[in-house]
């Protein structure tokens, strides 16, 4: 078992990283949760629950633990108010009380929800991460919790961080490939952003991280976990450098948004979107090759890079002024400077926008 720390003084955490670790959730609870017995709410998906659930439940249960589960739909849209409030009713039937913790177990979309529950129950209860995605590297990490709107991604949430992270690498397994190379999109952008090393290093496994090759599953989401936490330390309510962990979002969460919540997944639509920021870098002056690498890296593992020839520009263009980053008439990007380095830029115009969007249309009718 590997062991990062998150450094966030008062609120600093471990992320556990090994296999056979949710049979001993029960253990590693009792060491974070050690003066209370409390019940405890575990938020899952039914994906997930037929799988995972009961090993987590019957572990919690052998120490003791009361448990009350709450079992959601899978997938992008149970990130929503009405699901929130669903949880919520589970949580006050069920009896949880001040010093409860709530679980997350599954993928992001699990982890942002029941994350949004626990910063809000009573006004703030424990929060614990156990992630069964690979994109989860990512979401289970630095303590963003959001449902969505309508009209935005993540327009409503909160920071809260969790009280550990307890990632057991053999759920990964069962992921379908969709879902693992969506969440290895992440996984490039850590590199992306911070580290030329680890991008490199993404390139030559791309046929391991596919195939879940354990070492190397491992060894990747040590290192997202750890640029993640790095970036996280730094500035954890996003007042500056944690801009950079929203490479390919501006443009991404748009995408997300008018496909309904369903259409694309997360890692497809960031995929896009770090090709669209590669490509307005370069229409800025800088060196071509950073486009190419970008997408020569994304495409390696079957992840889109074109825009769909079906998404109206101007839809994507008013779904991107919703977004968070969105300030009068221009929008932040973070924008690549070379592989492994990006700027943070806020003066992006929509012209700028709608350039892009035509350029990637048009590479998408030479794939
Ligand atoms: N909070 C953050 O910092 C942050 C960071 C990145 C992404 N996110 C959010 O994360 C979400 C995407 O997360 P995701 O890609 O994990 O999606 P997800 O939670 O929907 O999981 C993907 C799919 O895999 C299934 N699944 C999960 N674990 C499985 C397993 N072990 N075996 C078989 N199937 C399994 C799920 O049921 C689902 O169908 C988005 O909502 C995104 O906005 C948040
Ligand atoms: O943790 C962060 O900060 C990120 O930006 C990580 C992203 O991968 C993630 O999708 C996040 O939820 C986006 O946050 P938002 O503030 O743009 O909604
Ligand atoms: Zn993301």
């Amino acid at each position: 078992m590997r062991t990062l720390q998150v450094d966030l003084g008062e609120r600093s955490y471990p992320i556990y990283i090994g296999g056979g670790l949710l049979e001993k959730a029960g253990d590693f609870f009792e060491q974070h949760q050690q003066s209370t017995k409390s019940p405890v709410l575990i938020v899952t998906d039914d994906h997930v629950a037929p799988k995972y659930l009961p090993v987590v439940e019957t572990s919690l249960q052998a120490k003791g633990y009361r448990t009350v589960s709450k079992v959601v739909k899978a997938g992008e849209k149970s990130k929503s108010l009405d699901v929130y409030e669903e949880v919520m009713t589970t949580a006050i039937e069920g009896g949880l009380d001040r010093r409860s913790a709530v679980v997350a177990l599954g993928g992001g979309v699990v982890g942002d929800l029941a994350g949004f529950v626990a910063a809000t129950y009573m006004r703030g209860v424990t929060f614990v991460q156990m992630p069964t995605t690979i994109l989860a590297h990512d979401s289970s990490v630095g303590g963003k919790v959001a449902v969505n709107h309508r009209l935005a991604k993540n327009m409503i949430g909160a920071f809260h961080q969790p009280e550990m992270v307890l990632y057991d690498v053999d759920s990964l397994q069962s992921l379908p490939p969709r879902d693992v190379r969506a969440g290895l999109s992440e996984m490039i952008k850590h590199g992306l952003i911070w580290d030329a090393a680890f991008a490199d290093w993404c390139r030559e496994h791309t046929a391991d991280l596919l195939a879940l090759d354990p070492e190397a599953l491992g060894y990747g989401l040590t290192q997202g976990c750890s640029i993640k936490s790095q970036v996280v330390s730094v500035d954890e309510r996003e007042n500056g450098l944690r801009a950079i962990l929203n490479l390919g979002h501006t443009l991404g969460h748009a995408i997300e948004a008018i496909g309904g919540y369903g259409e694309f997944l997360h890692g497809e639509a960031i995929s896009i979107g770090m090709a669209a920021a590669a490509k307005l870098a370069v229409n800025r002056g800088r060196d071509p090759q950073i486009y190419k690498q970008t997408v020569s890296i994304l495409s390696g593992f079957g992840l889109p890079t074109a825009m769909p020839a079906h998404l109206n520009e101007q839809d994507v263009i008013g779904a991107m002024m919703h977004d968070k980053k969105f300030k009068e008439q221009t929008m932040v990007f973070i924008l690549p400077l070379a592989i492994g380095r990006v700027e943070i830029v806020s003066d992006v115009t929509l012209d700028e926008v709608r350039q892009v969007i035509a350029e990637l249309k048009e590479e998408g009718q030479h794939v």
